[in-house]
């Protein structure tokens, strides 16, 4: 079995300018590459995990969704990074059109995205941290049993009740490395 860090899409790969679906409109944040890698040097697989109801809201669809994550993940390829997986949700209950507009379990809070990442990539929850910019991030971690998680700053601001609920509150992605000394 693999360990993986899971990673959050808009807030901790790329700034979250709300349903980001435009190559134009993707902003790599800051330390992202660098914090990739050395995960990979540690023996980590890289797995993007994200709620894209954009699809279902009719802002986009999943041909525009898969060409930006084409694009997303040569990125990281070009810096000797590779991704492993990219899953995604295009649903919400009641804001999506049909057939979109479904109680699914793949949106985060749920797991479904992360058990279907580690069931294909026969994955090891035990030893797997998830990095994510909302609550629900951390939810989907806590119920799929990962390991560690981890809250970046760089999407939204937390309570101090939120903030409990992950294992680590870090700025972003780029200092999830050395507090969790994975140097
Ligand atoms: O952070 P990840 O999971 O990668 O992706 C979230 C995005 O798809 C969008 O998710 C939406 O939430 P709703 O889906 O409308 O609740 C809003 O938060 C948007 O601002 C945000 O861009
Ligand atoms: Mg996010
Ligand atoms: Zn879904």
């Amino acid at each position: 079995m693999h360990k993986a860090i899971f990673l959050d899409r808009d807030g901790v790969i790329n700034k979250d300018h709300a349903y980001v679906h435009q190559i134009a409109d993707f902003e790599f944040i800051d330390g992202v590459f660098d914090a990739c890698k050395q995960f990979v040097q540690a023996g980590y697989k890289i797995v993007v995990v994200t709620n894209q109801s954009g699809i279902g809201r009719g802002y986009y669809d999943e041909a525009q969704f898969h060409l930006l994550s084409d694009w997303m993940c040569a990125q990281f390829m070009a810096r000797g990074i590779e991704i492993t997986g990219v899953y995604f949700c295009p649903h919400h209950p009641e804001k999506a059109n049909a057939p979109y507009n479904v109680e699914c379990s793949c949106r985060k809070p749920e797991p479904g995205m992360l058990h279907q990442a580690i069931a294909e990539h026969n994955l090891d929850p035990a030893q797997s941290i998830m990095v994510g910019d909302k609550v629900s991030d951390i939810q989907a971690a806590h119920a799929a049993g990962l390991a560690t998680t981890v809250l970046v700053e760089s999407g939204q601001r937390f309570t101090d009740t939120q903030k409990q609920l992950a294992d680590y509150v870090c700025k972003s992605l780029g200092s999830v490395p050395q507090a969790l000394s994975i140097l």
